[in-house]
């Protein structure tokens, strides 16, 4: 991972909000599934379609983030899980598809990408030895059992006594093997929302011996500890000690909590810390929608970004309720802080 990082210049732009695009773009998330149901129903929604015609272009996520400037974008298996498939009358072979297929959609957009800017370089400049282009993983994302639960568990991270060790390991442990195979460069842990899941997570990648990295990104909704009241300290350190963990940080957390928190993690761990912050609303889980007075708008999300670079954070996007627009200005901001460039070669 810092290898990566180097390679995009000393920070790395990740994706925003990847249900919060689907939603713009029409789709109705009000399912248990949430932004996995477009996996099933409407894979187009997620992948871009460009047909000749522009009545049949399609809006699509991943490469509108790629376009944006991100140097990571993440699948959209965040709610997608073995059990949600079932749930829906998926066999088990069905359910492993999807989850590929949410890592292959965001592995296509990266070639789109690819291409396309080859194309467009290679009609202005002459000399191929010359193009720049920017580094691009894909994260394959795996939400927590909270997520599963569809009832907003993920922002308290409240499972009760029922809910131990070895039933989030089991839970998890499928879909985080077949992710693993799936092209994907790494295992976006994101919104875990208490320490016995960070546990679940680390015990899992070494049982099963993960040979892909992961990232752990946990939420807060007091700057001070995860959301279900155990401390970040003991959650970040559970990450620096699991040797396939490249990364640790934040998300789905408001901007003004971020501060504070990066100083915390900086405090446990040596490994670079990556931030994604949602607007600052709220998310009323009964009706799956947004509260929006709380928000802030891109404007002062992304004047917080400097001093999140100087308080240790290397990988910096958005999570909920950001957008392209989000991920443009932070990319701009973070570009004239970055020392380089890649060079591609084609
Ligand atoms: C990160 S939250 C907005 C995801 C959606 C939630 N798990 C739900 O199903 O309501
Ligand atoms: N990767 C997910 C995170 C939800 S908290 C998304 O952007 O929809
Ligand atoms: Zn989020």
């Amino acid at each position: 991972m810092t290898d990566f990082i180097g390679q995009c210049g000393g920070y790395a732009v990740i994706d925003g909000g990847l249900a919060t695009e689907l939603e713009r773009h029409g789709a109705n998330l009000n399912d248990p599934l949430w932004s996995a149901k477009c996996l099933v129903t409407s894979p187009q929604l997620i992948r871009r379609v460009t047909q000749l015609s522009p009545s049949h272009i399609f809006t699509l996520v991943h490469l509108d983030y790629l376009e944006a400037g991100a140097n990571i974008i993440i699948s959209s298996s965040y709610q997608a899980t073995l059990q949600g498939f079932e749930a829906k009358g998926l066999s088990r072979v069905e359910g492993e598809a999807l989850l590929r297929k949410s890592v292959e959609i965001a592995c296509e957009a990266r070639e789109i990408y690819y291409s396309r800017d080859a194309k467009v370089f290679s009609d202005v400049i002459e000399n191929r030895e010359n193009l720049k282009q920017h580094p691009v993983f894909v994260g394959a994302s795996v939400g927590s059992y909270g997520a599963y639960l569809a009832d907003g568990s993920e922002y308290s991270g409240i499972y009760g006594d029922a809910v131990t060790l070895e039933t989030l390991k089991d839970f998890h442990r499928r879909r985080v093997q077949v992710l693993a195979e799936s092209g994907a460069d790494l295992i976006a842990f994101e919104t875990i929302p208490n320490k016995l899941e960070a546990k679940a997570y680390a015990e899992l990648l070494q049982e099963e011996d993960i040979k892909i990295p992961a990232w752990f990104s946990f939420n807060s909704k007091d700057g001070t500890n995860v959301v279900s009241g155990d401390s970040i300290s003991e959650c970040a350190s559970i990450a620096d000690s699991c040797k396939q963990v490249v990364a640790v940080g934040i998300n789905c957390t408001p901007p003004r909590f971020i501060h504070g928190l990066i100083q915390a993690i900086r405090e446990v761990t040596a490994k670079p810390i990556l931030i994604y912050p949602n607007s600052g609303e709220t998310y009323d889980a009964d009706r799956k929608e947004w509260v929006q007075s709380t928000g802030v708008v891109d404007e002062d999300f992304v004047s917080y970004v400097g001093k999140w670079c100087e308080a240790g954070a290397s990988l910096i996007g958005g999570c909920c309720r950001t957008t392209p627009n989000t991920i443009r200005a932070i990319s701009k901001a973070l570009s004239s802080r970055s020392s380089s460039v890649t060079t591609l070669e084609f």
